[in-house]
């Protein structure tokens, strides 16, 4: 299990060692961690260090001391290395210690513009550059480091800083080559604990992050443009107090899905009940059906109408199907709402609600939710963006797709507020959030799985998650105030993700192939048995 901490969680583990005057020190782990995972990608891409280009982008802040302190360890390893700092100021050791171990720094211009020239810095005279001459020495380096912003950024980049991102930036779409890029603590540009995006931000290979990682590289937007995320401790861990976004890994996985008993029957190993599909959209009923079987469930009853119902039966004879209009027969939890349309489906929905039993609500039965607060964490609504920007905006906070997409975790906790449910948001990062628990960040899965009827396989592996009991009640404990509910949606997102990654041919190491909805089902079951 990974967590992640808020930058005042970080601030607040760092201070006592910074009053004891161990500041120098802890940016000496920091930029000492930052220079030996570069040393290690040099290696990894040229065979050797000695003689390679390393550029850093430097702020004025620690993170930028952070930054020159790494180009410094990395000149003494024969690395050629050039500062470009990108602001009025520079951290003074930082720089005198690039200087004394034979670096380079320049100074982009204010207003990028300048050629030539030179500025006083205190005890160094550094060259001006203009923006197109900074945007050169970047593209030249074999690695670039991003040490503009870290946990002290306010907003986005600005000035002459943001003019050049934003002519990197259009390198990169251009097709134009940039050098592997590694982030210090943060992509700058990206807010250390939401995960908000303001201005311009170069997305990175891997982010080399100290003490813990930050809840933004865990949060979308930001964490799409944080890659690979390598924590580096730096001593001050044992204060870190609980983390407030976690993420469950592949030996998580495998120690909490749920396993038959030696002495189970289908009945102890829990029947969910499926209301999807209508007679517009009878697929996503299937759909769900496959994604509940293939998670384990010992039985699946479906009701809806016969037509949906002999379309389940001729590919899934292993489903119960009723198709009257009331629900029979005893079951442990439901799917909810995946395809459905039209009132006769809408009121069965309605009467498994009124059940109390934990239910999956996902797509057409998320209107029937939160019209008032309710206290339900064993709902667990599964919509994307824009359905959740529905749901907020008939609970009186309008806002739409985009809004959530750039304050997902905000506008996830103040969903959860609302409808006092579970909510499992998706998207390329799946976010879990129970009331009162933390918040979970799921990013297991891969860009073929937005593939039409994905999202109703998902609700079908959530739900039979729950017909087994979820996550189990010691487990959950194991993770501070992680909450029961939302640990097993987000053990539903990794499920789901993985058999999107075995499906597509990743999982083996392959660059990947399209994939349906029905081959993310089917892969579901090899999640169990996977290293
Ligand atoms: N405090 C510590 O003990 C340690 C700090 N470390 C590093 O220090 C970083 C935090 O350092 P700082 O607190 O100096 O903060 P930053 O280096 O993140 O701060 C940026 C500086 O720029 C200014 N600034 C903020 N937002 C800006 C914006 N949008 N545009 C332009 N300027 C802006 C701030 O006034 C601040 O002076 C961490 O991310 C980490 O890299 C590490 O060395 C580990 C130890
Ligand atoms: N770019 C992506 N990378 C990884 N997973 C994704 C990506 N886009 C979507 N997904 C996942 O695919 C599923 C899509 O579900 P949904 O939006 O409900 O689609 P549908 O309604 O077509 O089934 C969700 O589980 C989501 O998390
Ligand atoms: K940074």
């Amino acid at each position: 299990m990974i967590g992640a901490h808020s930058a005042d969680q970080v601030r607040a583990a760092e201070r006592p060692a910074l009053d004891a005057g161990m500041g120098a020190e802890l940016m000496r782990r920091a930029s000492y961690g930052l220079a030996l995972t570069i040393t290690r990608e040099l290696r990894a891409r040229r065979g050797r260090v000695y003689g390679a280009r390393v550029t850093g982008l430097i702020g004025k802040g620690n993170n930028g001391g952070d930054g020159l302190w790494a180009l410094a360890f990395l000149a003494r390893r024969g690395v050629a290395v050039t500062a470009v700092l990108v602001d009025t100021t520079a951290h003074a050791e930082g720089l005198a210690a690039l200087l004394a171990a034979g670096g380079r720094a320049v100074r982009l211009a204010p207003d990028g513009s300048v050629p030539g020239g030179s500025t006083d810095d205190g005890a160094a005279r550094l060259p001006l550059c203009t923006l197109t001459e900074a945007r050169d020495e970047c593209v030249r380096a074999d690695v670039l480091i991003d040490a503009i912003l870290g946990t002290g950024a306010r907003g986005g980049l600005r000035g002459a800083a943001a003019g050049l991102v934003e002519l990197l930036l259009r390198e990169r779409s251009e097709g134009r080559g940039l050098p592997h890029v590694v982030a210090c603590d943060i992509p700058s540009g990206v807010d250390p604990t939401t995960g908000e995006v303001t201005g311009p931000v170069l997305p990175v290979e891997s982010t080399v992050t100290f003490a813990a990682a930050k809840t933004g590289l865990f949060l979308p937007p930001g964490a799409a443009s944080a890659g690979r995320v390598e924590v580096i401790p730096i001593g001050v861990e044992d204060r870190l107090g609980e983390p407030v976004v976690r993420r469950m890994g592949a030996e998580d996985v495998s120690r909490l899905l749920p396993r038959p008993a030696a002495e189970g029957h289908k009945y102890t190993r829990g029947v969910l009940g499926v209301v999807a599909g209508s007679e517009e959209y009878p697929g996503a009923a299937l759909l769900a059906c496959a994604g509940a079987l293939s998670a384990g469930a010992g039985m699946v009853r479906y009701f809806g109408p016969p037509s949906v119902a002999a379309l389940i039966n001729a590919a899934l004879p292993e489903v119960v199907c009723h198709t009257g209009p009331e629900l029979q027969g005893r079951v442990q939890a439901w799917v909810l709402g995946s395809g459905v349309s039209g009132e006769e489906q809408l009121d069965r929905c309605r009467q498994a609600l009124s059940l109390g039993q934990p239910a999956v609500v996902d797509a057409g039965a998320l209107d029937l939710v939160g019209e008032r607060a309710v206290d339900r964490p064993e709902l667990i609504l599964t919509p994307h963006a824009g359905e959740l920007a529905r749901l907020l905006t008939r609970l009186g906070t309008e806002c739409d797709r985009a809004e959530v997409e750039a304050t997902a975790g905000a506008s996830l906790r103040e969903a959860v507020r609302l409808t006092g449910t579970t909510i499992l948001l998706k998207g390329p990062h799946t976010l879990c959030h129970e009331p009162g628990g933390i918040l979970f960040s799921q990013a297991d899965g891969t860009p073929w799985l937005a593939t039409a009827g994905s999202g109703d396989v998902l609700a079908g592996v959530l739900g039979a998650l729950l017909a087994q009991g979820g996550v189990a009640p010691s487990s959950v404990g194991e993770m501070g105030d992680a909450g029961h509910w939302a640990a097993t949606a987000a053990l539903a997102a990794a499920v789901h993700g993985r058999a999107g990654r075995i499906a597509s041919g990743e999982a083996d190491g392959g660059r990947g192939h399209p994939i349906s909805a029905r081959d993310i089902a089917h892969a579901v079951r090899f999640v169990w048995d996977a290293p």
